[in-house]
């Protein structure tokens, strides 16, 4: 018997495992050579110290190590994977998938944007019959449902067009705005002439969601109305086993779901919407395999489903593969990244460190999931069905599709107002009282012994558009700092329920995740306590000719080259690393420490979590600044004062000191927190540059720098009093 070439391959990056392993070592005994110098001073009575400030540089010494033990995990084994699509069975034994596509708010994400996202999963290369597109609209916007109409009215031509010309690019709006497809068709005058006419017939579609949304009777409308919140499940388009009409059977099934939402109820935001989609699918298609979408995340590659299925389809590991995750790839990211949009420490050096352990956490969208995974335990038990109606609620028709997971159903015409009837009660806000919906943290799936991989194909398979303002950046980054803190602090903390049930060294990545806004407090310190000391001459450094001094400079050059060979070593540039190294700093003490104020307001009941999504509305003048690697300071004052009044401390602190240093010549004593202050103070060059020298209106307000002047002020004579 000849043997099946493998579906996939997966190899250990090296030598970026070896290089790291190295270095945790190198630099784990630097750091406890620092601690030594540290304790046998801090209980060394003969010196003189400020107790207070080295009691607080120690602390976050720790904190600081410990948060750099848990990182060591992901960069312990790295590994890549290659997927062989045409290795795969033929089309009529592929499985199916159902698209999970969520949006929320019809000003935020402009429809077209959306229906783009619908149309390049509706057209992914993959048996039309075995594909089923769901869209979550929490906006319950009537906009969107007629928008679904014409996009399926477009798609009947767009389909057939992709699928004659084997186009590459399926998202419509990102295919015409690029001038060719790299096809051997794009020379001949058939296509050019067929191109033409699909253009022409996406800017009618394009205009008619337009002007819907222009005309306020068809705008923002609601779906349902305030006096009957019901939920609405809408069959856009029935995909007809039968292929008696050719059209129909070429075109997915397309549905619309507008869950019901009041504000008596919590609604959970998009976990919620996924939690609806994944029932009501349950009972309408019932796809072994689900494939999720942020609105905002196009396929840019149509194989990609062919490509998880080299993974979930290989019996070596299926058993226990949970999902496939994609890479989260952005196509308005500019040469000069300033803020890090590209998440690429994330992409290159997180996610294929987690496929090393038992694989990658899920991100949320691009990702192929095992429709199994979500209801038990690779393994599961037997159990009764008042048991499972505890857990997933009363449906009897979703039990039924629990027990049927592995075969579909398709919804035909006899019976299908009664499944329609009964997604209307999966969508309802009540659904969820007293089940096990919703309970559980993201990292479940793997503690429960299921398993996952990442795959990055060299064609990124999801495209999406990330946020490029400040604004927006320090909304989204603090819900999600605040999201995964919250599941640190919980009964699911990784380093607690994680390591009963994973890998030591898995837990440690999730506890890096889950914890890694914790970085906030050192930030907070190291970049206000050192100052204050330099600016009232006590050092906390040793001597700069003390042979200690080299193990405190040892540890920041070491860290410094690690994070630069990594960035080299994935294809990054100098510049690249400049920009992290500054953003992890400015973030630190921004939307960390948002975040993780978040959490503390939740705990002391002063406020939910709320999940303002994004603006996906594209803002001129945002973006240019963006592209031309200018910060734009256009926030709320609140977000600002805390960055800005530590920098100008910084400033203060620097100017003062040194001024005291030349006084009283105590160079010696004070370089390591002279040096210190100014390499702060260079890392925060464009903070500095946007208060004073900047004219555009993208500056830090004046009123914002007078205020944290005059906070920095404040801070520096209490803090002095205290210290010292
Ligand atoms: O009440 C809500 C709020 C949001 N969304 C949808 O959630 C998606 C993500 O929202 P977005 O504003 O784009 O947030 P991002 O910060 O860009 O999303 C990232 O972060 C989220 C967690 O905070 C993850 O769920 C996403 O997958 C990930 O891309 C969008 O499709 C929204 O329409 C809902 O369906 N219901
Ligand atoms: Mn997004």
């Amino acid at each position: 018997m000849v043997k099946n070439p493998p579906l996939h391959v997966c190899r250990v990056q090296q030598p970026q495992a070896s290089i790291s392993r190295i270095h945790s070592l190198v630099h784990s005994m630097a750091i406890l050579a620092l601690f030594y110098y540290r304790v046998s001073i801090l209980f060394d009575s003969t010196r003189d110290k400020p107790t207070l400030a080295w009691a607080l540089i120690f602390a976050s010494e720790l904190l600081l190590s410990f948060i750099w033990l848990l990182n060591q995990a992901q960069r312990w084994r790295p590994v890549s994977r290659t997927a062989f699509p045409e290795r795969l069975p033929a089309d009529k034994e592929l499985p199916a998938i159902d698209v999970f596509i969520c949006t929320a708010d019809p000003k935020r994400e402009p429809t077209v944007e959306v229906m783009n996202t619908v149309l390049s999963a509706m057209s992914l290369d993959y048996p039309p019959e075995k594909l089923s597109v769901y869209l979550s609209d929490d906006g319950g916007s009537s906009l969107t449902l007629y928008a679904m109409q014409e996009a399926l009215f477009f798609a009947r031509s767009w389909l057939p067009f992709c699928r004659m010309y084997g186009v590459k690019t399926r998202c419509p709006k990102v295919y015409f705005s690029e001038s060719e497809d790299g096809h051997s068709h794009s020379q001949s005058t058939e296509f050019m002439a067929d191109r033409e006419t699909i253009k022409s017939k996406y800017e009618l579609f394009k205009d008619r969601v337009e002007r819907a949304r222009e005309n306020e009777g068809i705008g923002y409308t609601s779906v349902t109305s305030d006096q009957n919140p019901s939920p609405l499940v809408e069959v856009i388009h029935v995909k007809s086993n039968v292929a008696m009409d050719m059209d129909q059977a070429e075109i997915p099934l397309l549905v619309y779901v507008s869950r019901e939402n009041r504000p008596t109820h919590p609604h959970h935001f998009k976990a919620g919407a996924l939690n609806v989609l994944l029932r009501v699918s349950g009972v309408l298609s019932n796809s072994p395999y689900i494939l999720v979408l942020d609105c905002d995340m196009n396929c840019n590659d149509p194989t990609s489903a062919r490509q998880a299925m080299c993974f979930l389809l290989d019996p070596k590991i299926s058993h226990s593969l949970s999902f496939v995750q994609f890479p989260q790839n952005f196509y308005n990211i500019s040469e000069n990244d300033i803020y890090d949009c590209q998440l690429r420490s994330f992409i290159k050096i997180l996610w294929p460190g987690y496929d090393g352990h038992r694989g990658p956490f899920l991100s949320g969208t691009g990702v192929y999931i095992k429709r199994k995974s979500l209801y038990g335990s690779p393994t599961p038990k037997d159990i009764d069905l008042i048991q499972l109606k505890q857990c997933f609620g009363p449906s009897n028709e979703f039990i039924a599709s629990l027990c049927q997971i592995h075969q579909c159903n398709t919804i035909g015409n006899e019976d299908s107002s009664n499944v329609l009837q009964e997604t209307r009660l999966l969508a309802s806000c009540t659904y969820e009282k007293h089940t096990q919906w919703g309970e559980q943290a993201r990292f479940i799936l793997h503690c429960n012994g299921w398993t996952s991989v990442y795959c990055q194909p060299s064609r990124p398979a999801f495209l999406g558009s990330t946020t490029v303002s400040m604004n927006d950046i320090f909304i989204q980054q603090t819900r999600w700092n605040c999201g995964l803190l919250q599941v640190g602090f919980s009964r699911f903390c990784p380093l607690t329920y994680g390591t009963l049930r994973m890998s030591v060294l898995q837990s440690m990545c999730y506890g890096f995740l889950a914890f890694r806004s914790l970085f906030s407090i050192p930030l907070l310190c190291f970049a206000t306590i050192p100052q204050l000391c330099l600016f009232n001459g006590i050092p906390i450094y040793p001597k700069v000719t003390d042979s200690w001094f080299i193990v405190f400079a040892f540890v920041f050059v070491s860290a410094l080259c690690k994070h630069l060979s990594e960035v080299l070593l994935s294809g990054g540039s100098f510049r690249i690393w400049r920009n992290e190294q500054r953003i992890w700093m400015l973030r630190s003490v921004t939307v960390y420490f948002f975040g993780f104020l978040d959490v503390a307001m939740k705990w002391i009941g002063k406020r939910g979590t709320g999940f303002v999504p994004t603006s996906k509305v594209i803002d001129k003048e945002h973006i240019e600044r963006y592209q031309m690697g200018k910060f734009d300071f256009q926030a709320p004052t609140m977000l600002l004062v805390p960055l800005i009044a530590l920098v100008v401390l910084n400033m203060e602190t620097f100017i003062g000191g040194v001024g005291r240093v030349i006084i009283e010549t105590s160079y010696d004593k004070m370089f390591g927190q002279i040096f210190h202050t100014f390499f702060i103070l260079t890392i925060s060059y464009p903070v500095i540059e946007g208060m004073i020298q900047r004219k555009d209106r993208g500056r830090v307000p004046t009123s914002v720098t007078l205020l944290s002047v005059i906070f920095s002020i404040i801070f520096l004579s209490l803090g002095s009093v205290v210290l010292i």
